[in-house]
């Protein structure tokens, strides 16, 4: 693959009759991130995602899977990925493992990738009773396993988090987080509770009446954390070297503020210091209440 990025979407319009759904709907997603899509009720994001499968044809755009253009060659593109849209499609009259096993035949998936998704998903002993006794967070698991069976690249979960209690939300953002080291794997999932997507994003996206707005501030400066460095001034060269010079704020001589687009670049950040010797005193997150912006997100914003 050449691009960096695994999915490109461009200009994607798609009206019902005379109502205009998608507006030009364009983003990227690069390799290995985990992006919350999130806008309102009726904003889009479903018709956006069925798109994506191929669920749904839209008037104009492109959309390209790893570089290979969903309408030009369908099957190739849909083979690079996977997707749980609305509750997983399961056979509830049948153990959890029947379901994996009848899935993997008629993908032809070799035994060990049966072993190895069976492990990932962890429901052990569960797995052998009857999927109608499972409870929500279990069917998502084995859901979420069946479409990493064929191995894809990009993973699209529509609303996973719905039905969904507090634990069953960090069990899922832990299973999400494991997959994208274990798996060469970038994932897409929608929501409208921008809660929800704190916990699980290092990105968002957002659409409100069919367009993709401008990511908020206070949202994608989310990751916001103050460092108390041991050389503040030797330290300086190098995190101007990795975070754009208008997200940092130098507090005192020994104390910095960061607002990262990711929380993947705290890690750089951190690793980059160490190595050249600088010591890291503290570090806090400074804390957004994200739920709290949401009328300032989208209230005025229906045109
Ligand atoms: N098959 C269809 N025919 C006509 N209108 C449709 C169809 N599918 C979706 N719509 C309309 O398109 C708009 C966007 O719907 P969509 O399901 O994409 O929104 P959403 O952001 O996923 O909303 P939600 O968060 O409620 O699931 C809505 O107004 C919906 O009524």
């Amino acid at each position: 693959m050449n691009n960096k990025y695994v999915v490109v979407v461009e200009n994607l319009n798609k009206t019902y009759g005379k109502r205009h759904i998608l507006k030009d709907v364009s983003f990227k997603i690069s390799h290995n991130e985990i992006v919350g899509f999130i806008g309102p009720n009726g904003a889009g994001k479903s018709t956006t995602m069925k798109c994506l499968c191929n669920l749904v044809i839209p008037d104009s755009g492109k959309i390209q899977i790893c570089d290979v253009d969903l309408f030009k060659e369908k099957e190739k593109a849909l083979s690079y990925q996977a997707s749980l849209i609305e509750t997983p499609g399961l056979y509830l009259d049948m153990t959890g493992r029947k379901n994996i096993h009848l899935i993997s035949k008629m993908r032809d998936i070799t035994k060990e990738r049966v072993k190895e998704i069976e492990d990932f998903i962890g429901l052990r002993d569960k797995l052998d009773i009857k999927v109608s006794q499972y409870s929500m967070g279990m069917k998502q698991r084995l859901g979420l396993g069946i479409a990493l069976l064929s191995k894809p690249k990009f993973l699209i979960l529509d609303e996973p988090t719905n039905g969904l209690d507090p634990n069953g939300i960090i069990d899922l953002r832990n299973t999400l987080q494991q997959l994208i080291k274990d798996e060469d794997i970038s994932i897409l999932f929608s929501s409208h509770q921008l809660g929800e997507v704190e916990k699980l994003a290092d990105r968002i996206i957002c659409i409100n009446n069919g367009k993709i707005i401008e990511t908020p501030e206070v949202i994608s400066e989310r990751f916001s954390y103050i460092l108390q460095l041991s050389d503040l001034e030797k330290a300086r060269p190098i995190i101007e070297s990795i975070i754009d010079k208008e997200k940092i704020q130098y507090i005192s001589l020994d104390n910095v503020k960061v607002s990262l687009e990711n929380q993947k670049l705290l890690s750089e950040l951190l690793s980059e210091l160490l190595e050249k010797g600088i010591l890291i005193l503290d570090i806090n997150k400074a804390e957004i209440d994200i739920e709290s912006v949401y009328q300032q997100v989208y209230g005025d914003k229906n045109d």
